[in-house]
């Protein structure tokens, strides 16, 4: 991220810090991105928007309860915005738009992550997001949960569930980022896939989250809110 915004022409890198460095050298800033750890993100955000920087943030492990506090010191601190994307993937965004449009056609659906063995969570925070997705787009056709009669002799065997939807979390060395999202109906099923082969993929989203999130309202969640989708 550090390499793309000193590339672009109409950004300046103004600081790098990594763990054991002092925020304050965060304090010239306009926008902060934070790629760091679910662990210590909240510390880094709450600084920020108590400094009054914008942030750009690639961190998972935001759920309601994170995101309500986040909106709470945004409120106390008028004029800064966050922006949070489980994926700055433009392919991935649209790999959930997608998702969650197929959602409402089909009785069945699970999500198989896939990514490089030292991720820190799982699962991944696009796989949540594209679960809740999903989920909302089933509820809001009135589906039924999808048919899964299987006894699990194994825990773990059928995955994670996020708002009903199975999860499957495959770590590899070799990987990326990648995720399925399968679909089943009658007679058919619909694999929508999307594959990350290098970290570039990210830095297109980012750079546009850096150049926006001034002129965001408060929280916003989700790349697919700066984008013509
Ligand atoms: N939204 C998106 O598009 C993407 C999100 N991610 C997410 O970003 C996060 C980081 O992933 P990834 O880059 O793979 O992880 P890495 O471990 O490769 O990088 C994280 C970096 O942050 C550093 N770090 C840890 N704590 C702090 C801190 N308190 N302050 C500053 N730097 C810190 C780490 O230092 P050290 O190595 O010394 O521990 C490390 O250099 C994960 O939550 C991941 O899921 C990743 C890719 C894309
Ligand atoms: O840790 C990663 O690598 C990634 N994390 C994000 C996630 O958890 O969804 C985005 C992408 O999958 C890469």
């Amino acid at each position: 991220m550090c390499k793309a915004v000193t590339a672009a022409d109409d950004l300046e890198l103004v600081a790098e810090v990594d763990k054991d460095d002092k925020l304050d050298a965060l304090s010239g800033a306009e926008v902060v991105v934070d790629f760091t750890h679910p662990g210590v993100v909240m510390d880094n955000l709450e600084w920020c928007i108590s400094h009054g920087i914008h942030t750009v943030v690639g961190t998972t492990g935001f759920d309601d309860e994170r995101l309500e506090t986040v909106r709470g010191w945004l409120a106390a601190n008028p004029g800064t915005n966050s922006l949070i994307a489980p994926n700055f993937g433009i392919a991935a965004v649209l790999m959930m738009h997608f998702a969650a449009q197929a959602a409402r056609h089909f009785e069945s659906v699970e999500i198989v992550e896939l990514h490089h063995p030292h991720k820190a969570d799982a699962p991944s925070g696009t796989a949540r997001r594209t679960a809740e997705l999903v989920a909302r787009a089933r509820r809001e056709a009135g589906l039924a949960p999808s048919p899964d009669a299987t006894s699990t002799a194994l825990e773990g065997a059928r995955g994670a569930t996020v708002d009903d939807v199975h999860v499957h979390a495959v770590r590899l060395a070799g990987l990326i980022a990648h995720q399925e999202i399968i679909f089943g109906g009658e007679g058919e099923t619909l694999t929508i896939r999307h594959d990350s082969m290098s970290r570039a993929s990210f830095t297109p989203g980012v750079l546009l989250g850096v150049r926006r999130v001034g002129g965001l309202d408060g929280l916003t969640v989700g790349l697919e809110h700066l984008l013509d989708l």
